[in-house]
């Protein structure tokens, strides 16, 4: 029997909140170090990346579609952090989870939704679970991966190959993004 989909407030991004899921990317310039400043230019830390043992860092081009506001299910990537940083003038809803103490799966009480704005991004910590989603049309993304990973995921996606560095997760429950 369908049940009713639980809402889920999509909420804004800070460093604080996405703090036990990852990284927040695009942090002004100021405390973080190193840093460098001149009239021609400023550049300063965001983050040091993790792909995971003997993982090779990958960069993809992610064009994101979704935008019916219904989560169902989510993905986990187990040996590599992972990063999503929207192009362009629209900004994407990332949402996340943690994974459950008890086994892998994703811990409900940790589900939380972030609008990802354009000129920030996120850094997923190595076993958050995640879905993203827009608010209409297609936001292309920057994505920061692990090589491995992303070749084993479009086995799994289009062959039904096994996926050991990822897996999805069917949700008990579904939830309607509150944007
Ligand atoms: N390529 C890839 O890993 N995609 C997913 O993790 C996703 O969140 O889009």
């Amino acid at each position: 029997m369908a049940t009713t989909p639980l809402p889920l407030l999509v909420e804004e991004l800070s460093s604080e909140a996405f703090a036990p899921y990852g990284t927040v990317w695009g942090r002004p310039y100021g405390d973080d170090k190193p840093a460098f400043t001149a009239p021609a230019t400023d550049f300063w830390h965001q983050d040091f990346f993790d792909c995971g043992d003997q993982g090779e860092p990958e960069v993809l081009w992610v064009n994101y579609r979704k935008n019916d506001r219904i989560v169902s299910s989510l993905e986990v990537h187990w040996l590599t952090e992972q990063a999503i940083v929207p192009l362009g003038s629209h900004g994407v809803i990332h949402i996340v989870a943690l994974t459950d103490a008890s086994g892998p799966r994703p811990d409900l009480a940790t589900l939380k939704a972030f609008h990802i704005p354009p000129g920030k991004g996120i850094s997923m910590h190595t076993g958050c679970w995640h879905a993203t989603q827009v608010a209409d049309g297609q936001v292309s993304c920057l994505m920061l991966t692990r090589g491995s990973t992303t070749a084993e995921l479009v086995a799994y996606l289009e062959q039904g190959a096994p996926a050991i560095e990822s897996a999805m997760h069917t949700l008990p429950q579904t939830y309607l993004l509150q944007i």
